[in-house]
């Protein structure tokens, strides 16, 4: 079974533009688990610009489903994850200044660092995830880091979807494919919506789990809250047997 872990940092973009507390971060959080979600997911970044550490430090007690935290593992995010010690840890490699995540690790090029850094959080006892471009390349330095699970980028996914799925999803599935022969447990994030969910996880039905945020808020504001998290469920169940 794939779960769905609901993002909110746009929840928090939402609350930060008017500079109160509406919408309410911890609220949406719990109502998305009784709606449906199996996970919520923030990503706290250096800026602050959603997602606060006050927010993580409210949340981390709150939440009955899976807390997933995502950053770039540095000084301010390892102390975050030491304090908060969520179900799992998804490491990006972000720039400060990105816009937002764009790319997956470098699994050769920053294999050592990656290690210590698992080998860390791993004492603390939370599962890693990091993020992966879906190239055969790295899946094999991946598993050497000693990561829990890897996250499929999927932004190069969704921009192919509706032109050409086919295409679109064919790296996915050879890359997917490695990673359970190497025994990596499989996420998969990043402009995941409601016409090009579905598709992917008929390719990849063993998926563990998707995270998916900006595009299930922006729904939200058409179709609420509840029916748009049962809608991303719904996409999610396995095909009916024929
Ligand atoms: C890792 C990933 O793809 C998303 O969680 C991304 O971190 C979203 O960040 P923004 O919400 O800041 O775009
Ligand atoms: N890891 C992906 C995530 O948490 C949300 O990404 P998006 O759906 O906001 O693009």
């Amino acid at each position: 079974m794939t779960k769905l872990s609901v993002n909110i940092n746009k929840i928090a973009t939402l609350r930060n533009a008017r500079g109160g507390n509406n919408p309410n971060l911890l609220q949406v959080a719990l109502d998305a688990e009784t709606f449906g979600a199996e996970g919520i997911t923030v990503h706290p970044r250096p800026d602050e610009r959603h997602i606060r550490y006050d927010d993580v430090m409210m949340l981390k007690d709150k939440i009955t489903t899976e807390f997933n935290i995502e950053g770039y593992p540095d000084k301010r995010y390892m102390e975050i994850i030491r304090i908060a010690k969520p179900a799992q840890a998804t490491l990006v490699p972000d720039p400060p200044e990105a816009l937002t995540s764009n790319t997956g690790w470098d699994t050769l090029r920053h294999a050592d660092f990656l290690k210590d850094i698992i080998a860390e959080l791993h004492d603390y006892g939370v599962r890693t995830s990091i993020f992966i471009n879906p190239e055969a390349k790295y899946f094999e330095p991946a598993k050497n880091t000693g990561t829990d699970r890897v996250e499929l980028y999927t932004e190069p996914y969704a921009g192919l979807y509706h032109r050409a799925r086919e295409k679109a999803v064919a790296p996915y599935v050879e890359v997917a494919l490695l990673a359970k022969e190497l025994g990596l447990g499989l996420n998969a994030g990043h402009d995941l919506d409601l016409h090009n969910l579905r598709y992917l996880k008929q390719r990849i039905p063993f998926l563990d789990e998707v995270s998916i945020g900006h595009a299930l808020v922006c729904d939200a504001l058409y179709f609420g809250l509840e029916n748009t998290i049962q809608m991303y469920r719904r996409q999610l169940e396995p095909d009916k047997k024929q």
